[in-house]
């Protein structure tokens, strides 16, 4: 169930991004669309450029070239928190210092009204009102509902295993009312139980709360599994987009990448 009207602007509209580092362009003019509702795929050989392309279209980085639109906003060179506010999330591995806090604190922390202040000032700076913490608690514990760590709230994030961790990035995602998720290599050193687990959170999320997602994955039978749409990079561009059996019955797709990684 996807509530997006027919009319919605695409999610994510990257058009020519282009990064260089000393003289080397890693992201190429590469140029795409993620609709709303797409699990789209992002695949490609080590050093394609993916996570350069991620850094660009989560605020990481700026572009040397290139614009990027977020749900129909001018948003090329915008930091994080502000494409947060657009509704676009990166997952990321936890900072040390949240490895500190409770899953609980953390998926606090992740709430919109925090967005771009510091750790410090999140967590010392006086609620706003007893109200509002108890309806963010509330909602905090809904979304670790979601991803199955209720049991899990008290525990300190650094001993998590390595896929609840992911589980937990998940849930940061979901409190900071992101419409469309960046997810790089979620799968990666995950145990296959979770890994299974955390696909069918992503279908589930997909279905039934229309989030949109974009996938970084070597685990090709995850983005087989998932992807309605994949792109594949190489060398820094676009080598092919489509479904999964068209991109797959590429043959420069099967040379340059699927051929190692199947
Ligand atoms: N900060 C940086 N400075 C210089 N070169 C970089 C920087 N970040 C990435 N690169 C280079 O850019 C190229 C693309 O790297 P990137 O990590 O984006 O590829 P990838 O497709 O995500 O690879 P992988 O699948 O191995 O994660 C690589 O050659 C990498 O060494």
């Amino acid at each position: 169930m996807n509530e997006t009207p027919a009319s919605a602007p695409p999610r994510i509209e990257a058009n020519g991004l282009t990064k260089r580092f000393s003289g080397v362009t890693v992201v190429d003019g590469v140029s795409f669309l993620v609709e709303p509702g797409q699990i789209l795929g992002l695949i490609g050989p080590n050093g394609a450029g993916k996570t350069t392309l991620f850094n660009l279209m989560s605020g990481v980085l700026k572009p040397d070239a290139g614009r990027l639109v977020v749900n129909g906003t001018e948003a090329t060179g915008l930091p994080p928190h502000r494409l947060a506010r657009l509704g676009l999330v990166r997952t990321f591995q936890l900072a040390r210092e949240l490895d500190k806090l409770t899953v609980l604190e953390n998926v606090l922390l992740a709430a919109p009204a925090n967005a771009g202040e510091t750790l410090t000032g999140a967590l010392f700076r006086p609620a706003a009102t007893r109200r509002d913490e108890r309806a963010a608690t509330e909602r905090a514990r809904e979304v670790l509902a979601l991803v199955s760590l209720s049991d899990h709230e008290a525990k300190l994030a650094s001993n998590l295993s390595g896929g609840q961790k992911k589980l937990l990035e998940m849930a940061r995602c979901l409190m900071a009312e992101a419409d469309t998720i960046l997810l790089d290599e979620i799968a990666a050193g995950v145990a296959p139980h979770l890994v299974d687990e955390i696909a069918l959170l992503i279908q589930r999320l997909n279905r039934e709360h229309g989030k949109t997602f974009v996938i970084i994955e070597h685990n090709i039978g995850f983005i087989r599994a998932l992807a309605s749409r994949v792109v594949v990079m190489a060398t820094g561009r676009v080598l092919a987009e489509g479904s999964f059996a068209h991109v797959s019955a590429n043959p420069a797709v099967v040379e340059s990448y699927l051929g190692q990684a199947a």
